[in-house]
């Protein structure tokens, strides 16, 4: 399809897995298509990355070096290095490579610069002549409440930004990225659709076979917050003891809770003789797209980060969300009462908390044979995720996103 597609992109996401993930998802989709691709990224961050690159005579790295700013461990260049009480911090750090970033664009000379969190990109990008395109890595609907976008540095990305761009689909968000177009003037809107990886030629690593190959089909639930969220002590314990509570076996991956240095001492007394065999709770990382769609697991409990939500949106799992910081609150809403794809765990009015009980109420809500809101939530998830699916919906939303970049470019 697309005519002249040889044109050149700068991506600048912020510097987390969460963003540089999908935006490196775009890249490989753009460079399927002969685009160009220059990709700013934190120099050790790249190594987590260079496999994923799967275009790299299109694709250039380039590294940048994050400046240390007080407060923050040393080495620390990511989201995933700090407590998300300090992100604030890697933002710091990030607004302090404009000089790195402003060389590079003056020596690559890319058309166009995708960006999220670095809201000066605009200014430098126009003073070159290059166009700037807001993408956020969250869906139209976060950005539509100003509870998210009232943070500054997003304000000003989309507002001086030539284009704006998310990680939706019409399926599900249009009206939201109508309201957006309109309450920017009008400005071009592209969405990118779902962004999934597809590892179709990467296979699950042994160790999770095996162990997920000894239950039985949809019986196990699998538990993961994404790559930033560190839960509260208690919560952490909380949350296991009510997947304990289910009688299902479980398979959690999570970043050891606030003041532990493992998982191993933060776990509650005498839980791990308890569940051996049937529960096994894990620090490092796992290949979380083969899990969710491994045969044996039948129910996924996430905190509902936009790159989980859309895993989780085309798997086959029944749903359980406990959103716990931003645009997760606002997603699980979607989820539950929007999309009525999944279901929440129930907070505690006095403090936001939640309790086992309520992590046990919520899967046995979903997993028990007979819960009619069960059926429900099964029955809208399959019928989405059939559209999601659907042949030919990933290259309507790439081709056309190249399209309206070719507009940019040309009017
Ligand atoms: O062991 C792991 C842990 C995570 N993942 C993957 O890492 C990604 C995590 O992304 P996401 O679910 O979006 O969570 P976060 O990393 O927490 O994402 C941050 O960025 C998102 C996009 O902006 C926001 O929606 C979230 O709130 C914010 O926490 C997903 O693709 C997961 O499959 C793995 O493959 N293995």
């Amino acid at each position: 399809m697309v005519m002249d597609s040889k044109f050149h992109v700068a991506m600048f996401p912020w510097f987390a897995m969460g963003h540089i993930t999908p935006y490196l998802t775009l890249s490989n989709k753009f460079a399927e298509r002969g685009i160009r691709i220059s990709f700013f990224i934190p120099i050790k961050t790249q190594r987590k990355f260079n496999h994923l690159n799967l275009h790299p005579h299109l694709i250039q790295f380039i590294p940048l070096i994050v400046p240390h700013v007080d407060g923050l461990p040393l080495g620390a260049e990511s989201s995933s290095d700090v407590h998300v009480e300090k992100t604030y911090l890697i933002q710091q750090a990030l607004d302090l490579t404009q000089d790195q970033v402003q060389i590079a664009l003056e020596k690559f000379k890319p058309d166009i610069i995708f960006f999220d969190f670095a809201h000066w990109i605009p200014t430098v990008a126009r003073s070159l002549g290059i166009k700037s395109v807001f993408v956020s890595t969250s869906g139209a609907v976060t950005n539509f409440d100003n509870r998210i976008s009232l943070v500054n540095r997003l304000l000003i990305a989309m507002k001086e930004s030539d284009a704006l761009g998310f990680r939706a689909c019409h399926e599900t968000e249009g009206p939201f990225a109508d309201f957006l177009k309109n309450q920017y003037n009008n400005k071009p809107v592209l969405l990118t659709g779902p962004l999934l990886t597809r590892t179709s030629n990467t296979i699950l690593e042994e160790k999770w076979a095996k162990w997920l190959g000894g239950f039985e089909k949809g019986s196990v639930v699998y538990c993961a917050f994404g790559s930033e969220c560190v839960l509260q002590k208690d919560q952490f314990q909380e949350l296991v003891l009510g997947l304990e509570q289910t009688g299902l076996p479980f398979l959690v991956r999570l970043r050891p809770p606030v003041g532990a240095d493992t998982l191993e001492e933060a776990l509650p007394e005498g839980f791990e003789e308890r569940v051996r065999g049937k529960g096994v709770v894990h620090g490092g990382w796992v290949q979380q797209e083969l899990i969710l769609s491994h045969p044996s697991v039948g129910c996924y409990v996430g905190h509902c980060g936009s790159g989980s939500m859309w895993e989780s949106l085309v798997s086959t799992c029944q749903l359980v969300l406990v959103p716990n910081f931003g645009d997760q609150f606002l997603n699980t809403h979607f989820m539950t009462k929007g999309l009525k794809v999944a279901v929440d765990v129930e907070r505690r009015e006095e403090d936001g908390w939640f309790t086992r009980e309520g992590v046990h109420k919520a899967v046995k809500l979903v997993m028990d044979e007979g819960s009619e809101l069960g059926e429900e939530v099964r029955a809208n998830h399959l019928k989405l995720s059939r559209i999601l699916l659907s042949e030919g919906l990933e290259t309507f939303y790439i081709n056309n996103c190249i399209l309206k970049l070719h507009d940019l470019l040309t009017t």
